[in-house]
């Protein structure tokens, strides 16, 4: 785990570009970027704003085309395919908006599975607090479609915390859930950080989803346009507001008069 004070991960200049000539996008605009150790930030900004791109780059699953990242003290763009395949598998965990769990499989062994292919030695006493504070223990014998989708995102969180990785990314992990079943892996993924220590970095749209997390990062057209600290759904919503779209131009908007 980073040293307290050490961001967990770093985005310096980051630029992405997609395609060339009269049609290239241009993603990410020298975006600067500190991911805190130890605390749950959450990306939002409208559709197409970057935040994707963004997520994908910290995480070493794309490259940006210019400026660094880096993943505590490991700058990405030095490693080989084969170092960034270990970093990504032994320092990240990803939780996606599909649970990709494996049917055949139980909780459990969705749970260990990265590990056993990995070859590495579980840590039964991390595996154990990690399933308590999931509240899995009672779930554990059974296959995903036993499980409700709230269960089985919650099973999708263990799976990445189980090898207790310096930073996990969930690209939008409420999007298939109903509203009762996302409190409860927002919850979850709270109390992963509050009780477990973790670093958790959540894309979302959703301004409640948003307000779990301790500091919001607002995206508009590949850059960085406002930050929020201890987030309220209302504050969140408020700023969205201010930030719209239109024709791939941002606009500014007045804050609202009350
Ligand atoms: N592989 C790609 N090829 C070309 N353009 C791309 C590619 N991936 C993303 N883009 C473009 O880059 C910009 C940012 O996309 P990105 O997916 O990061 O946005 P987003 O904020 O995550 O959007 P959404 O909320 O809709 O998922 C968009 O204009 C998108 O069309």
């Amino acid at each position: 785990m980073a040293a307290s004070g050490e961001p967990a991960a770093r985005g310096v200049a980051l630029s992405k570009a997609y395609g060339s000539g009269d049609t290239a996008v241009l993603a990410l605009d020298r975006v600067d970027v500190e991911i805190d150790a130890g605390r749950f930030t959450a990306i939002m900004g409208p559709s197409g704003s970057g935040k994707s791109t963004l997520m994908h780059c910290l995480a070493g699953l794309d490259k940006p085309t210019a400026g660094e990242v880096w993943v505590g003290d490991t700058e990405l763009s030095r490693l080989g395919d084969k170092a960034l395949t270990r970093l990504r598998r032994d320092r990240i965990g990803f939780v996606f908006q599909a649970f990709n769990l494996l049917p055949t499989l139980t909780a459990e062994e969705n749970i260990t599975l990265p590990g056993d292919i990995a070859g590495r030695r579980a840590d039964g006493a991390w595996l154990a607090q990690v399933v308590e504070t999931l509240n899995l223990a009672d779930r554990l014998r059974h296959r995903p479609h036993e499980l409700s989708g709230g269960q089985q995102q919650r099973v999708a969180v263990a799976r990445a915390l189980a090898a207790r990785p310096q930073l996990i990314f969930a690209d939008e992990p409420t999007g298939n859930l109903d509203s009762r079943s996302g409190a409860e892996v927002l919850d979850f993924l709270r109390r992963s950080v509050d009780e477990l220590g973790q670093t958790v970095v959540m894309v979302t749209h959703d301004p409640n989803a948003a307000s779990y997390a301790d500091l919001v990062l607002f995206l508009a057209d590949g850059r960085i346009v406002d930050r929020l600290e201890r987030p309220t759904a209302d504050a969140v919503l408020e700023r969205m507001r201010r930030f719209d779209v239109r024709g791939g131009r941002q606009v500014t908007l007045p804050a609202p008069e009350d």
